[in-house]
């Protein structure tokens, strides 16, 4: 995945491949820490008991789970990817481990939602706007999908500032990161996550898209030394 831009067929299938290691690696490669950040990140759409939440670009449902327990049983909480295989993990996780959580997997495409005007009361996304191949379109989806005066966090990598930092990212993402993935034979996989924080808008660039597309309010929280970022966006 050397070129600039992926497509989003490529996309969809470094997903489908990397499916079953995806949880353990996320586990394993952040110290577990990547649930803190998705912890945060549901607290700051600020979900309410009773509430229709959207989780997009959902993937094996860990954002769509706590959303979900966040809204709770009079609440409904739908999560959409468009991988397969990692919606069949979701599917399969939520219903182990949570049937009592009032969730629905949808496949879709997250550049064209398949809901109604002013749908969701919240909405969150991990690591996916990154993923997409138009933030643009996609913020615009999130903005229509909304509720006046909802909030959808946005949740992904962040190039940090202090030189330091991003050298000790850059390394671990291409040296420690990659070497892991070689044990399963999906180097190239996991050798796209640098090259795509690169080309993903810093955290003063993000709230600038989230105000082009009409949201009321947009602020940009770095987490984790700013190894992450969350984007919170108010209709
Ligand atoms: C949950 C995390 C990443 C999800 C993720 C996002 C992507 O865009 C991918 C693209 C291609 C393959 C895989 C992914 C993918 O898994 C974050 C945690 C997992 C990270 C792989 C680990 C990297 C974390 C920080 C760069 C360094 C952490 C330092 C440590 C806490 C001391
Ligand atoms: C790194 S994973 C994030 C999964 C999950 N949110 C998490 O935090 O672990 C990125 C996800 O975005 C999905 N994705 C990327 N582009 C998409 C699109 N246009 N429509 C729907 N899903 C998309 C991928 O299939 C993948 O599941």
């Amino acid at each position: 995945m050397t070129n600039t831009q992926v497509t989003a067929s490529e996309v969809q299938a470094i997903f489908n491949r990397l499916a079953p290691v995806y949880d353990q690696f996320n586990q394993s490669l952040s110290f577990g820490l990547h649930r803190i950040w998705k912890l945060m990140t549901v607290k700051w759409c600020q979900p309410k008991l009773g509430d229709v939440g959207l989780d997009v670009c959902c993937g094996t449902g860990d954002l769509t789970q706590l959303l979900a327990q966040q809204v709770g049983k009079t609440g409904k909480v739908i999560g959409l990817d468009f991988s397969v295989e990692l919606l069949a993990i979701a599917q399969q996780r939520a219903t182990q481990n949570t049937p009592q959580l009032p969730l629905e997997w949808i496949e879709g495409d997250a550049l064209n939602l398949p809901f109604g005007d002013q749908t969701f009361d919240c909405a969150t996304m991990g690591y996916g706007l990154r993923n997409v191949t138009d933030i643009t379109q996609c913020l615009k989806e999130l903005y229509r999908v909304l509720k006046p005066s909802a909030k959808v966090a946005i949740l992904d990598f962040h190039r940090p500032h202090q030189p330091l930092i991003r050298s000790f990212q850059q390394w671990y993402l291409n040296q420690i990161v990659v070497e892991q993935a070689k044990r399963f034979d999906l180097t190239d996989e996991y050798a796209y996550i640098s090259p795509s924080v690169d080309r993903f808008p810093v955290g003063t660039e993000q709230v600038k898209l989230g105000y082009n597309t009409q949201f009321s309010h947009a602020v940009h929280y770095p987490i984790a030394g700013g190894l992450m970022g969350v984007l919170v966006l108010t209709k």
